[in-house]
């Protein structure tokens, strides 16, 4: 990407004020009077009946809006391992877009952890000043044990961000995409490339949507993720499949859907030649995709193409995810955000793209139009229509579900 975006992204992360966000007070604080109603001696009346009644915690205080983004800084974007501290952009970043799409604040916490249970250990400990918990940028496989452990101790939302808000958006893309291309997600032959956090997620969700278990082809450093290797842990186990393809070459050869989450440039010009007609080609990985769009294009023209970036058409960016998840999980005080809300979400943000583009988002995009077809299978993050049909959508989920405190 260009020297000269970078530049400016290091000016506009310095100035006027170093970081993205801030605090704000919602309160009058200006007379002796207010101030003896937010501290003492009136401070302690809340503090009284939330220690008899831990549900008041919801009534007096933030604790109902207020989410953790949580990284130990594992697996930062496509960066790798940089560390807590190197993540606290990503998470400020995280902060910024739970606000702004979603009015949901956020403090961002980076924790240094040598262990996944130092870890555990410390988001459980502070777990009761929010109302949800989103785990960021932590690598595989630690994420898995991490979530599920948080999961269980824990009776709010608990998600992690990587393995189900990116599987939201691709599930819903590729559904969209697949109609396109004129295939059943049943029939499809699909390839992840990564067989991290939001690989497996993402096949485990278009499992749930129908997708079958022997046509999804996980690809990882070592090769195709198949029966006969000993050096799978448990989570790829699931995904291993009886077949003699060995090569990321060998499992694209006639494949419906390439889904990359790994790194810059692994997929070739040669591996989209081979795949099926119509191919569907997700390279997802952040910042750098595993092919640029230009670069599928000039290799086929049937080819459908989406990245997690906002500079091209079609991006499988969580951003379209993880606001209005929340949103929902919240509005409702949802225990837990289930598989259920996800599916209810991935079904609402593949309707959307159906329906007449509003005004408001062809400008935010300096577009004339924008219909649903190959370069629209996936609503716009400037979209305002996505507060409006995501949350309710989530929240009935929780409650058919039997999640929802509300
Ligand atoms: O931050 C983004 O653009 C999406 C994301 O969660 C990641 O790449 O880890
Ligand atoms: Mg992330």
């Amino acid at each position: 990407m260009s020297h000269k975006l970078y530049e400016d992204a290091l000016a506009y992360h310095a100035t006027p004020t170093p970081g993205k966000i801030a605090i704000r007070i919602t309160k009058p604080t200006k007379t002796q009077r207010d101030l003896s109603l937010a501290y003492s001696p009136g401070v302690a009346e809340p503090v009284r009946r939330i220690a008899r009644n831990p549900e008041d915690a919801y009534r007096y205080t933030a604790k109902g809006n207020l989410v953790a983004v949580i990284t130990d800084g594992s697996a930062v974007l496509g960066l790798g391992n940089v560390g807590a501290l190197a993540g606290k952009p990503v998470m400020e970043g995280k902060g910024v877009l739970f606000k702004t799409f979603a009015d949901i604040d956020v403090f961002d916490i980076e924790v240094n952890a040598d262990t996944p249970d130092a870890f555990i250990d410390t988001v459980a400990r502070i777990a009761d000043t929010f109302g949800g918990i989103n785990l960021e940028d932590i690598a595989a496989p630690h994420c898995f044990r991490i979530e599920r452990e948080l999961r269980e101790r824990l009776d709010i939302p608990v998600f992690h961000d990587d393995q189900h808000g990116t599987a939201v958006i691709a599930a819903a893309g590729l559904l969209n995409a697949l109609q396109l291309a004129g295939k059943r997600i049943e029939d499809m032959r699909a390839v992840c490339l990564g067989a991290g956090a939001t690989g497996i997620a993402t096949m485990n969700l278009l499992i749930q949507l129908g997708a079958r278990r022997e046509n999804l082809l996980m690809v990882d450093r070592k090769g195709v993720v198949h029966t006969g290797r000993e050096d799978l842990n448990e989570f790829k186990q699931g995904f291993a499949v009886n077949t003699d393809r060995r090569t990321l070459d060998d499992a694209c050869a006639d494949a419906d859907v390439f889904i990359g989450v790994s790194g810059p440039d692994l997929f070739t010009t040669d591996m989209l030649r081979s795949m099926a007609a119509t191919p569907i080609v997700f390279a997802l990985a952040n910042p750098d995709p595993e092919i640029l769009p230009e670069l599928a294009h000039k290799t086929r023209d049937d080819v459908i193409v989406a990245t997690g970036r906002s500079d091209y058409p079609n991006q499988i960016n969580n951003v379209l995810g993880f606001p209005y998840i929340f949103r929902g999980a919240l509005d409702v005080r949802a225990r837990t955000i289930n598989d259920d809300m996800l599916v209810a979400a991935v079904h609402a943000l593949a309707a959307l793209t159906h329906e007449p583009v509003p005004q408001e988002v062809l400008d935010a995009y300096g577009l004339e139009a924008l219909a649903f077809g190959t370069d629209y299978i996936i609503p716009k993050p400037f979209d305002p229509r996505l507060i409006e049909r995501l949350p309710p959508a989530i929240a009935e989920a929780a409650r058919q579900s039997g999640v929802a405190r509300n």
